[in-house]
């Protein structure tokens, strides 16, 4: 009406300085006041527009009639929106919002470095008056907020890693793919009660915004997952990720020169993300050199080298400028708050070869052990692979003689899961291979520790052919390693950190790390 007024009414020239004027007045005595949120703002894309669309999104898929769909590169569902001219009113702390998405055509495009759309879009908000002070910050907080979370949940996880070709010296040390690992907590075999306390620790983390405000205390969480291989510690960070809907950052160190890439690394990271070093026993040398001219270290000066990728600045002992203290740094020290809400996970196979300062209370929050397959985390393995609930479990005669000699056999949730999926179609075949597979690893187990008679056992076999007798050997080396892993981690347990520096030297001088 105004429109059509102003043609009639007013020459040409004199259209524009009216409509003005009219704006003015109709706002003045509007009890209403609008905001515009323009998708382009200038000519940088306007991230509080995406926003809004996506916060929208949730809403309008309830209650609008005419929407538009999308779906953004990696995201696994579809998000809905308003089309254009499309209004919808929502609700913040019992006060009533407006909102409307105009698209217009953009008028002659004038010179622009960035090629601009043709269409011209953007929300108006329309809020009373009196309500504007109430809620516009926190109203457009909650947005931003809401936006992030339905981004992530829509979302692929996206796994970083430093070793895939970006650079830190161009400013991306980060390359990503997404990541679809499937491991759950549902899925992961360990005893149950270890499982929700790790589940509630995480959630308490990731809903403790406030908590680590109020402490004072930097917004993040270290864990260090300890045990031998295929018992899960990196299923278990996998599922961490799907858990929480947070990235991964796989930090490569051996690819790391200085504590200053190291430094960098960091603070490419995003936060919600978990950053991951794995097998740090392997990945980094903990040795306790002195370097020229110096008396001394404390463990924190300790140097670290690289065990593999000497593409370093390696100085002429083989060392590179990487320190622990660097790595401590990266977890603990002042750098490492520089973004919020990040999880640090180190795996290792051997906690007795870490340096004691990276073990010391405090630096990892949890120490996790990943132990060979109890019987707990057996029935987990037994639903996943051959169907079997809790109401079989009892009743089946095979499970029955697992749970006699499980404990015992120490086999790892990898080796047992390996025989039910050979076998995932054969039910019956599955239970009784597992079963015997079990046993043998129990006898052989109990033949072992009670010394004497395991030699008297090998010597036995020696009438058999010389293949099985290999293999009988390479079986024996395998579980004596793994006996003296579990004496070295009792030790390490009882007797504190002090016993701990006394196994990494005895072994790190066995196996000239
Ligand atoms: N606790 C577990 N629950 C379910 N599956 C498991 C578990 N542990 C191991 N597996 C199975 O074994 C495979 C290897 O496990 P994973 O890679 O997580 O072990 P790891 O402890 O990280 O071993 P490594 O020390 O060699 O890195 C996985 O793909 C998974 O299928
Ligand atoms: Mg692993």
């Amino acid at each position: 009406f105004c429109q059509s007024l102003l043609h009639s009414v007013f020459p040409p020239e004199l259209r524009f300085a009216a409509s003005k004027f009219f704006n003015k007045f109709f706002l003045w005595f509007s009890p209403y006041c609008y905001y515009d949120i323009t998708e382009i703002d200038g000519v940088n894309t306007n991230e509080l527009y995406n926003a809004v669309q996506l916060y929208l999104s949730t809403y309008a898929s309830v209650t609008g009639n005419r929407l538009s769909l999308s779906k953004a590169l990696n995201a696994t569902s579809l998000t809905f929106g308003l089309s254009s001219s499309g209004s919808i009113i929502d609700n913040f702390n019992g006060i009533t919002v407006w909102w409307e998405h105009i698209v217009t055509q953009r008028q002659s495009q004038s010179f622009s470095w960035r090629p601009l759309p043709e269409e011209k879009r953007g929300f108006t908000l329309k809020i009373k008056k009196k309500d504007k002070s109430l809620i516009l910050d926190s109203y457009l907080d909650h947005i931003l907020s809401k936006a992030n979370e339905i981004r992530r949940k829509n979302q692929d996880r996206l796994l970083y890693t430093n070793s895939g070709g970006g650079s830190v010296d161009r400013g991306h040390p980060w390359e990503s793919v997404a990541f679809k690992h499937p491991s759950t907590f549902e899925t992961l075999a360990m005893d149950p009660v270890k499982k929700s306390e790790i589940m509630d620790d995480l959630l308490s983390f990731a809903e403790g915004e406030s908590f680590y405000q109020q402490t004072g205390r930097a917004w993040k969480r270290g864990y260090l997952l300890y045990g031998p291989p295929g018992t899960g510690k990196s299923s278990m960070i996998a599922a961490m990720a799907n858990f929480l809907g947070y990235d991964i950052y796989d930090l490569e160190l051996t690819e790391v020169n200085t504590n200053s890439d190291l430094r960098t690394l960091l603070m490419k990271t995003t936060s919600k993300s978990i950053i991951v070093i794995e097998d740090i026993d392997c990945s980094i040398n903990l040795t306790n050199r002195s370097k020229p001219g110096r008396k001394s270290q404390t463990p924190l000066e300790t140097e670290i080298t690289k065990v593999a990728g000497s593409n370093s600045s390696a100085g002429p002992d083989g060392g590179s400028s990487m320190t622990l203290s660097g790595l401590l740094n990266f977890t603990d020290g002042l750098w490492s708050c520089c973004g919020s809400e990040r999880i640090f996970i180190f795996t290792t196979n051997h906690i007795e070869k870490l340096d004691p300062a990276l073990l010391r209370s405090g630096r990892m929050d949890m120490h996790i052990h990943m132990s060979f397959c109890s019987f707990e985390a057996l029935k987990v393995l037994l639903k996943n692979y051959v169907g079997l609930d809790e109401k079989d479990l009892l009743k089946n005669e095979f499970v029955k003689g697992m749970e006699q000699v499980i404990d015992d056999a120490e086999m790892t949730p990898a080796d047992i899961s390996e025989i039910l999926i050979k076998n995932r179609r054969k039910k019956e075949k599955a239970l009784k291979e597992l079963l015997e597979s079990l046993e043998r690893q129990h006898n052989k187990k109990k033949k072992l520790i009670s010394g004497g008679e395991a030699v008297g056992f090998v010597k036995e076999e020696k009438s058999s052919s010389t293949e099985d007798v290999v293999e009988e050997e390479e079986e024996k080396r395998e579980l004596e390693k793994q006996v003296e892993y579990c004496e070295e981690l009792e030790n390490c347990t009882k007797e504190g950190h002090e016993s701990e520096v006394e196994v990494t030297q005895k072994t790190g001088a066995t196996e000239g790390i």
